[in-house]
């Protein structure tokens, strides 16, 4: 079993390589000139053997010389244009074989991008990693090199055979018998070698997304002191991985010998049976010593042809597990929408204005509970019972009957305690994910109407995590920006505050980021992902608790830029903090997913419930911050 999810029934393995026809599609010429030149081949190697015959024949019979130089001249060229074409053969296919491995992996990238946080949620990064090289690799072994050895095995032998035919086909029968075995061979050891390379690259895929883990969470495991334990996981992994492999490699050390044994076993009969025919004078010097050559000839493609089995069983074993990739599907959210927008009105410009945000009676849960098992596979409850056999509980509701409305250029504010449900809130407007009931609309259309570009190309979206990429501070800010302007850049920096920071670093704009920003502190993070939503000049900007690493001086600042630049947008905040929230229009306190209270905040003090807890506890902590 894989590192994730198995939803489905085991692939056959020619189904899962049938797939692989389309992508040779628009390199047919190349491919039919690569096999061309690959029979072309075939066919002149099997030539030079008979030219062999006639010369050992003819010197028999007391030819000339030049007759002989001549039949050598001959062998020369056919050997000279049977190498050309070998080479070009190999040129074409494997340049075409790289290319299949290219498209494959823009097509699982592309479809990669379309899957929803439910379908993410099911998967590791290190096992998609390993399906998008490793995987991909084998696949391409078998769309080229496998292919190329396939068909010169086939015209190999058929062109040998012929010849021996002609030679003698007592002969050939008796050298052939022991063949009878190949097939059987073939669908046996063809089956474990797919079950055997499916579990290395199973294996793989654990150890890829261990190291991945690793890799990322480097500081945790220092802090921890973890390095040894880690390195032991690691190294048990690996011992894993590498039994498994030996596992193949036993099966391989049993093919190649095998097949050759076969035809080894050929070449025996051939001294016995074939001497005898000709000393009986059935068959001349000459066909003897070609057909010994001939039976030569036929070990190297019969070798080739256990190694070319072993290739399609690890392509095909591969191919599935790519598929699982090429073929998924977004699990919650569908992008089916054709409705659009009405334009937007008010704020500073019609064009710029903001748009009204409802949730209608919306109750939410998380699609469904993922096991994620000791061996770090995560799988599909819905797929796979408890131990018992009971189904799987549904997962609980996060959201529940939540209802508000906040007018175009408003600013709805969100609190409540940890876990209440406010970025799961948040996460339902940009269509992470959808709710069970109840509909969320922009403007009075039901989100799942819009095309999801559509939809978030209103958004703003500043998540809890500020995610950056290992580019430029201003490719960072710029990101999802035709034509980055720096007005643009420099303008979404002064609201987030974060000028002298950008002037402090070493070559401002152009200084690179390392990985996840991991060069930048906290604060300084979540204020660039906050001025990559404003650059976009987004009519509805959320932000997640975006401000919680920043001090709350720097975060009053922010808000008060916030509050000039987002003049005429919607604003949607949510944060652990009242004095993130005290100015907003509109205030809902969130508790276990439920609204229990709302209004602005003077309202909602003079209520004197959960706000005003909330509110003295933060007062509380800032005393304690202060002393
Ligand atoms: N992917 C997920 N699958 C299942 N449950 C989840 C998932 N993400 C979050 N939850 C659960 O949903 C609940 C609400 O989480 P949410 O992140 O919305 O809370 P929050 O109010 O934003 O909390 P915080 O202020 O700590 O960020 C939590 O109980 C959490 O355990």
């Amino acid at each position: 079993m894989n590192g994730t999810t198995r939803a489905l029934p085991p692939m056959p393995a020619r189904r899962a390589l049938r797939r692989l026809l389309p992508y040779y599609h628009p390199y047919r010429w190349q491919v039919a000139c690569g096999l061309g030149s690959v029979v072309l081949a075939a066919f002149l190697a099997s030539v030079i053997p008979s030219l062999l015959q006639r010369g050992v024949d003819d010197i028999r019979a007391g030819a000339t010389v030049n007759t002989i130089l001549r039949l050598g001249g001959v062998m020369l060229i056919t050997a000279v244009a049977s190498g050309v074409l070998r080479f070009s053969m190999r040129l074409l296919l494997n340049s075409i074989s790289r290319r299949i491995e290219t498209d494959l992996r823009h097509d699982i990238f592309s479809r990669l991008s379309t899957l929803d946080a439910s379908w993410y949620a099911r998967w590791r990064t290190g096992d998609l990693m390993a399906r998008l090289t490793n995987d991909l690799g084998a696949v391409r072994m078998a769309a080229g090199p496998a292919v190329m050895y396939l068909v010169n095995t086939i015209f190999g032998a058929l062109f040998a055979m012929i010849m021996m035919v002609r030679i003698s086909p007592l002969l050939t029968a008796v050298a052939l018998l022991p063949m009878i075995g190949l097939p059987i061979l073939m669908l046996r050891l063809g089956r474990l070698v797919h079950d055997r390379f499916e579990a290395v690259q199973s294996q793989f895929s654990q150890l890829t997304t261990r190291a991945q883990e690793n890799l990322s969470g480097v500081r945790v495991v220092r802090a921890y002191r973890q390095e040894q334990a880690e390195t032991a996981r690691f190294v048990t992994l690996g011992d894993k991985y590498l039994a498994a492999n030996m596992r193949l490699a036993k099966l391989n050390g049993v093919m190649n010998p095998g097949f050759g044994l076969l035809a080894g076993l050929g070449g025996a009969v051939t001294i016995g049976v074939g001497g005898r025919l000709l000393i009986q004078g059935n068959v001349t010097v000459g066909g003897y010593v070609a057909f010994g050559i001939y039976l030569a000839q036929l070990t190297w493609p019969l070798i080739a042809l256990g190694w070319t089995t072993n290739l399609f069983q690890r392509a095909a074993a591969s191919m599935t597990r790519v598929l699982e990739l090429l073929d998924a599907k977004p699990l919650s959210v569908q992008d089916t929408g054709v409705a659009s927008l009405p334009v937007a009105v008010g704020g500073t410009d019609a064009q710029q204005g903001g748009r009204t945000v409802e949730f209608r009676h919306v109750s939410f849960r998380y699609p469904r509970p993922v096991i994620v098992s000791e061996d770090g596979a995560a799988r599909d409850a819905n797929y796979e019972h408890t131990p018992d056999g009971a189904p799987p509980a549904e997962s609980r509701w996060i959201l529940r009957d939540v209802s508000f409305r906040i007018a175009a250029g408003g600013t709805l504010a969100i609190v409540g305690a940890t876990g209440s449900g406010k970025s799961a809130l948040m996460d339902l407007i940009p269509r992470f994910f959808d709710p069970q009931e109840g509909q969320v609309l922009l403007d009075g259309v039901d989100i799942r109407e819009l095309p999801i570009g559509a939809l978030r190309a209103e958004l703003g979206y500043v998540p809890q995590e500020a995610l950056l990429f290992s580019e430029t501070v201003g490719e960072n800010i710029g990101y999802g920006l035709e034509a980055p302007d720096r007005e643009r850049l420099e303008h979404a920096t002064g609201i987030a505050q974060l000028r002298d920071t950008i002037a402090s670093l070493p070559s401002g704009f152009e200084t690179r980021l390392g990985e996840r920003g991991i060069n930048l502190s906290g604060g300084q993070k979540q204020r660039t992902a906050l001025a990559r939503a404003l650059a976009r000049s987004p009519r509805v900007v959320l932000l997640d608790d975006a401000l919680s690493a920043v001090d709350t001086q720097t975060e009053a600042a922010i808000l008060h830029e916030l509050r000039t630049a987002l003049q005429g947008r919607t604003a949607l905040i949510t944060s652990h903090r009242v004095s993130a929230v005290r100015d907003a229009d509109h205030i809902l306190v969130l508790d276990d997913g439920r609204i229990v209270e709302q209004g602005t905040h003077e309202e909602l003090v003079r209520l004197g419930g959960r706000y005003t807890q909330l509110l003295q506890r933060q007062q509380l902590l800032e005393a304690i911050e202060a002393a």
